[in-house]
Order: structure tokens, then C-alpha cells, then sequence
């Protein structure tokens, strides 16, 4: 086993292998979740100019009274400027008028006519948001490379970025294949099992907004996975499932030789996942992963959805585990590193029904993954363990 790869220098392995894809303008409302390929610098300042940030009155630096004299709305500035012993109705993002220092709240005044009284006075800047105190024009707002979330949109909105520049929807095909899959689940016959696993990787991976095409599933014939794989001409990355491990069917690896990809490695130290297989075709990558469906799954989440972040510019594409507590004694780990299925409460994280690899009843009641390194000794209840989060999942 000491010969396989471990998990790391797969995954540094498959991301150097990440297709560069083109750029494109798009407009930024339709930009959630890509990924931008140019830093973005504010083209205005914002607030423009100093704004209310309550309802009330906009006051010339007195103790009052003070006459009114007009109105300041959003979106309807107070043209003049006030001298003192004068104010304005002013409403919430409405522009502080020149001669003006500060808001008195409207629940803090006393109108009689057009005479304003204070019940407590505001000190200097009250309620006054100041021009440029959110971002000026120039300022680096968002760095290349950052994913664009309902709040960063609406940034790249305000700094006066109608189009944003990204990295164009990385084409994904997912193939399953096996000669026992059937693609009714509805209609399987016992030497059957329905085909799922191209599903859950297409579900996964929607996530982060690829394109996005199905292929199969393809019986385990060297001609039919020649057919199938003619689907994939134009994407960038094939994953496919099943037929990656040892047996006599298990074809995938000669149907891509025979395809015109080159095999960049195959089978690693991970428990479950040792069959993945990783290959080239010119730009694009083939990600083969093995056919148990929690094989399927665990290695989609380290290598499949690394590598199309990688793809769209993520600059730190990996899952980050975090710290948790064993909730229950966990065994002894063989030659390969395990990813174990568990379920997170509170701090603590217990193991999920079965772990064997084709427990698609224990995938699903798992939130995250324990990951037990390679040979570890059993470990006790309350001990820390790092877990990947099935953010996902
Ligand atoms: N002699 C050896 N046998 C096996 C080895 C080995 O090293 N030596 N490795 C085992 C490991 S580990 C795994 S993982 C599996 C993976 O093998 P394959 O990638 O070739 O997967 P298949 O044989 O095609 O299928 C395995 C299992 O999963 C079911 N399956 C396949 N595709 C789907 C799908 N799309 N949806 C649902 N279920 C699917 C399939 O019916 C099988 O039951 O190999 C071990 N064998
Ligand atoms: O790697 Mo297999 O995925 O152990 O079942």
C-alpha cells in the first residue's frame, strides 16, 4: 500500500492538472456564485456625500429651537444651505444639507408649525453617514479570485460594476456505467441496482454552477463507452463512476486509453476511494471515481469539487477540516487513510450507521466525514478528530 499516493499529493497532483479556462463580461446580477477573475476596485465612492441614516432633522450646530425650511428626501437633496437657527426635514439616506451637523432623531423632537425643538440634543455627527465611510472610488474591494455571494454582488453593484469579468461555467459531463445499472429506479430487476451515482455527483457539484451534461448509464462494452465518451468531446472535465477497480468489466480505464487520454495515476491511500483514477485528453481531465456510491461521493467531495473550483480560479480550492470531539471510541486504521461517516452534535461527532462503502442509508444520515490518518492507533471517546464538513451533501 506504501506505493499508492496519499491524499495530498493526489490532490496537488489532480490540481495541477486543472483545465484554464477563458474569461467572459457578464452582468454582475447574474454572477452569483462565479468566481471573479479581475480584482475589483470601487468606481465610486459611496455614500457620494454625507446622508441621514435616521428619519428626523437635519440641524444647524445650535441648542435650538429652529425654524424649518424645507425638506432633504433620498433621492431629492435640500438645494440651499442652512444659517444658523435653521433645519430641514430630512428622511433616511436623504443628503445632510450644507450648514448642517447632525440629525435630531424624529422621536426626539417637537414640531409647532414650522419651529423644530429638541427634547435631547444630538451631538455633532449624529445620524450623519459620511461621504465615502463604506468604501471611496479606487478602493480594492474584492480580490481576484473570490466567489460572488449575494453580499459581494451587491458590493460590486455599489461600486458601479454593472459587468464583472469571470472565468466561463466549466463543462462537466458525468457518466455512470456498469452492466447492472438500471436508469429506471422504478423498473429494476434483482441483478439490477438502480444508477444513482451520476445523480449525486451532478447534485454536488451544482453547487458551483458548472454546466452541466449527463451521459449513461453505459453498459460495461468497450464500443458502448466509445460512444458515450464521443458525449464528452467538449467538456472540460469527465467524471465518471464505476468500472475503475481491478475486475474483468471493470473497463473504464482501457475505454479512456482507447479514447486518447493518458492515465496520470491511479488508485490511492484513501479507505473509501482507492480506485480513483485521474487521466488527461489534451486540456481536459478525466476524473474516474470508483462505483460503490460512498466511494463515489467521498471522492467527488476531495478531488471533483477541488478541481472544478480550481478550474473557475479558486485560488484555495481544498476542503478545510475542523476539530471536533470523538462522540464514541473509534477503531484502529489500516494502510489507508479513512473517511468515516459521521454525524455531527454540538461539538462531538458519532460514527453513522454502516461504514461500508456501498451504505447509501448511512451517507445519508452523515453531515460530515471523521478523517482517521493511515495507521493511527483506536482512538477514545473525547479526543479531538479533524472533520470535513459535507457542505454539499
Ligand atoms: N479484487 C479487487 N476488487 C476490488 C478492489 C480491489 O482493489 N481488488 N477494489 C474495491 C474497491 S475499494 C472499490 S471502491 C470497488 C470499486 O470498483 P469500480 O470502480 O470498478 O466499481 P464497480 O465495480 O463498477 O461498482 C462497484 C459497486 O458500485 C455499484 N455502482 C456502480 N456504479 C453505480 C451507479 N452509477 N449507481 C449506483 N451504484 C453503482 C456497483 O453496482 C457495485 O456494487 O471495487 C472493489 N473491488
Ligand atoms: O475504496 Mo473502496 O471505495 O474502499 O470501497
Amino acid at each position: 500500500m506504501t506505493d499508492l499516493l496519499g491524499l495530498e499529493q493526489a490532490q496537488a497532483r489532480l490540481l495541477a492538472l486543472a483545465p484554464l479556462l477563458p474569461l467572459e463580461s457578464i452582468p454582475t446580477e447574474a454572477a452569483l456564485g462565479r468566481i471573479i477573475a479581475e480584482d475589483i476596485r470601487a468606481a465610486r465612492t459611496q455614500p457620494a456625500a454625507d446622508l441621514s441614516a435616521m428619519d428626523g432633522y437635519a440641524l444647524t450646530p445650535d441648542e435650538g429651537p429652529w425654524t424649518l425650511v424645507g425638506e432633504s428626501r433620498a433621492g431629492a437633496p435640500f438645494p440651499g444651505t442652512l444659517t444658523p437657527g435653521e433645519c430641514v426635514r430630512i428622511s433616511t439616506g436623504a443628503i445632510v444639507p450644507q450648514g448642517a451637523d447632525r440629525v435630531l432623531l424624529q422621536e426626539d423632537a417637537v414640531r409647532d408649525e414650522s419651529t423644530v425643538t429638541a427634547t435631547e440634543l444630538p451631538p455633532p455627527g449624529r445620524h450623519i453617514r459620511l461621504a465615502g465611510f463604506d468604501f471611496r472610488s479606487g478602493d480594492l474591494l474584492l480580490t481576484r479570485g473570490t466567489r460572488i455571494t449575494a453580499g459581494r454582488m451587491a458590493l460590486a453593484l455599489a461600486a458601479g460594476h454593472g459587468q464583472v469579468t469571470v472565468t466561463r461555467p466549466v463543462r462537466v459531463a458525468v457518466m455512470d456505467s456498469g452492466d447492472e445499472l438500471a436508469s429506471d429506479p422504478a423498473h429494476c430487476l434483482p441483478h439490477q441496482i438502480p444508477a444513482s451515482n451520476a445523480a449525486m455527483i451532478a447534485a454536488l457539484i451544482a453547487p458551483l454552477g458548472c454546466e452541466v451534461v449527463r451521459i449513461g448509464p453505459v453498459p460495461d462494452d468497450r464500443a458502448a463507452l466509445a460512444a458515450a465518451l464521443a458525449q464528452a468531446e467538449a467538456s472540460d472535465i469527465l467524471i465518471t463512476s464505476g468500472g475503475a477497480s481491478v475486475g474483468d468489466h471493470d473497463l473504464i480505464k482501457p475505454a479512456l486509453t482507447d479514447w486518447g487520454a493518458q492515465i496520470a495515476f491511479w488508485k490511492i491511500a484513501i479507505k473509501p476511494g482507492k480506485p480513483l483514477l485521474v487521466a488527461t485528453r489534451g486540456s481536459q481531465v478525466v476524473l474516474g471515481l470508483p462505483g460503490n456510491p460512498v466511494s463515489s461521493f467521498v471522492t467527488a467531495l476531495l478531488f471533483a469539487l477541488p478541481l472544478i473550483r480550481a478550474s473557475q480560479g479558486d485560488p484555495d480550492p481544498l476542503p478545510k477540516p475542523e476539530t471536533l470531539r470523538a462522540g464514541e471510541d473509534l477503531p484502529a486504521v489500516g494502510p489507508r487513510r479513512e473517511f468515516l461517516r459521521a454525524v455531527r452534535n454540538g461539538d462531538h461527532v458519532r460514527l453513522a450507521g454502516s461504514q461500508d462503502s456501498s451504505a447509501l442509508s448511512a451517507l445519508a444520515e452523515a453531515d460530515c466525514l471523521i478523517d482517521r490518518p493511515a495507521h493511527s492507533p483506536a482512538l477514545h471517546a473525547g479526543e479531538p478528530v479533524p472533520v470535513f464538513k459535507l457542505q454539499n451533501g
